[in-house]
């Protein structure tokens, strides 16, 4: 298939591409690189041997989307680009509810124009709000704690909409927990531009040196040892996630959790990181 995967240079996104393009399909990104790097583009080619097409466009563009439409005959939209640094949301909720949602339209509409009918959407655990773990797919959402989060879950209403309103256009949701880790060509992986907000990134760049200390925040929640708990999943499981839920849609709506079950504390994840580099990352405990 011809897949259109909008965010493809992205963390996620790129590790998606080399899945799709390993399972045999074509793969046509489009990225405003406001987080991510055109190298990684060729990168993702290094890795697979496979040719790419790339368009350095906002999916928020009606005309730069169509473009793609026009020239191509897509069979399939995966739609990962979006703004999703949580803190920022709070500050700016004007560009992550214009961004997020009206890309999801733009690309929604134009799916309909031109009567392509597979859809998978990049959603997010953040959409169960405050309902209480273990979460699971049916559960009723509830409102999440700040901007980034409602994005998601509004986007998954509006596509659920349009897939009820169109029973040919086949929908699947993933909602992602903690992505972790890179491909094991060490070739792409998560590379924030500026200081990574993430824990993973962040821990990173301490073992490279380029930044001096973790801030572990938070040490009285009720857990193993009092640090934040995450499901955390690898990218590459990820991304293959992303093939299967394409290759095996059907007519209807489907939500998948894309996780392990599995919780690991701040702590856990960093002492876990030390031993498999055999490296010391410095860090310090700081109140929430
Ligand atoms: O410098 C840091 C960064 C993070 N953390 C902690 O590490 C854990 C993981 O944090 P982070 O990597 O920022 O992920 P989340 O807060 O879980 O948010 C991520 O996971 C959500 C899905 O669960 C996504 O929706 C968000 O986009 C994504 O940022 C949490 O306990 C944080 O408090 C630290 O202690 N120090």
């Amino acid at each position: 298939m011809n897949i259109l995967v909008t965010g493809g240079a992205g963390y996620i996104g790129s590790h998606t591409c080399v899945a799709l393009l390993e399972a045999g399909h074509s793969v046509i990104i489009a990225d405003n690189l406001c987080n991510s790097r055109r190298e990684t583009v060729e990168k993702i080619m290094d890795i697979t041997g496979k040719e790419i097409a790339f368009y350095k466009i906002d999916v928020t563009d009606v005309e730069a989307v169509e473009i793609i439409f026009r020239n191509y005959k897509i069979d399939g939209v995966i739609h990962i680009a979006g703004l999703k640094a949580v803190a920022e949301s709070v500050e700016k909720p004007q560009d992550y509810y214009y961004n997020n949602i009206v890309s999801t339209l733009v690309l929604a509409k134009t799916c309909h124009k031109y009567g392509v009918n597979r859809f998978v959407f990049s959603s997010s655990a953040t959409v169960y709000g405050e309902n209480r773990v273990p979460f699971v797919e049916s559960m009723e959402l509830l409102p999440t704690t700040n901007p980034y989060g409602e994005t998601k879950a509004m986007s998954e209403r509006i596509l659920i909409d349009i897939a009820k309103a169109n029973p040919t256009f086949y929908l699947s949701i993933l909602r992602y927990f903690n992505p972790v880790g890179a491909h094991e060509s060490r070739l792409i992986g998560e590379a924030p531009n500026g200081i990574p907000n993430n824990l993973m990134p962040f821990v990173t760049q301490v073992a490279k040196g380029k930044l001096e200390k973790l801030k572990i925040f938070g040490k009285d929640y009720p857990t193993v040892d009092g640090t934040g708990v995450r499901d955390y999943i690898h990218v590459v499981d990820l991304a293959e996630g992303h093939v299967a839920a394409l290759e095996n849609l059907t007519e209807g709506v489907h939500i998948y959790n894309l996780g392990t079950g599995k919780g690991t504390s701040v702590l856990e994840l960093v002492k876990a990181f030390e031993e498999a580099n055999d490296i010391e990352i410095p860090y310090e405990i700081v109140n929430r």
